[in-house]
């Protein structure tokens, strides 16, 4: 994401799928795959999912990427997702540290319009008061320009893909500024659902 500095030079990393439930579901995966521009960032994709690794502008560039490309298809698609910064077990290997956070994915991702339900949730991990850090960062995610709700163990975004992915990469670089110490962040997204938005599935 351009308009961020990131200030950290800490490994971040994302692990995530992408379900599109539709039979060409093949295709719409490696299609994305190969749309995306990955070349500042440490990949690898396995049968259940994809890794990538290193600085926090191009780990949410490329998620992003590769979630809107699936997702413009028109398929239902699912993405699951775990953020990871600042992990103190982690290694220094297996990452791609670009040399600045100029994006290669936005020109051709930005403009592209996907409404998506999300929810996401925040764990700081190694800190205090972890619980003003969430409500700080949900308060956060109303200047983005989409529907933030609570339920039980996450927080409901609806809106632009885009304005999503954006508010949520400002929400790790805003734990990385506050000095939290390790920071988790688990996301779903839906697109293109046949389910009534916000509709409960046994009604
Ligand atoms: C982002 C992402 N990466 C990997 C998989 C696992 N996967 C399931 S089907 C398929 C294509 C055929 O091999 C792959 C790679 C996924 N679902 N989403």
């Amino acid at each position: 994401m351009g308009n961020f500095v990131c200030l950290s030079n800490r490994i971040a990393g994302c692990r995530f799928s992408i379900h599109p439930m539709r039979d060409d579901f093949i295709d719409i995966i490696t299609t994305a795959l190969k749309e995306v521009d990955t070349s500042k960032v440490w990949v690898q994709t396995d049968d259940v999912s994809t890794l990538v690794r290193g600085r926090i502008a191009h780990i949410f560039d490329v998620t992003k990427a590769l979630y809107l490309h699936a997702a413009k298809t028109g398929a239902h698609v699912a993405f699951e997702a775990t953020y990871s910064v600042g992990c103190p077990g982690d290694t220094a290997g297996d990452v791609f540290m670009a040399e600045d956070d100029v994006v290669l994915n936005k020109e051709t991702v930005d403009s592209i319009k996907q409404e998506t339900s999300t929810k996401f949730a925040l764990y700081p991990l190694g800190g205090g008061q972890y619980m003003d850090q969430i409500y700080a960062q949900i308060e956060a995610m109303k200047d983005h320009g989409v529907e933030v709700s609570g339920t039980h163990y996450a927080t409901r975004l609806d809106g632009e893909a885009v304005n999503i992915f954006n508010g949520l990469e400002k929400v790790f670089i805003d734990m990385e500024e506050s000095g939290s110490s390790h920071t988790v962040m688990t996301v779903s997204m839906s697109a293109n659902s046949p389910s009534t938005k916000g509709g409960k599935a046994n009604e």
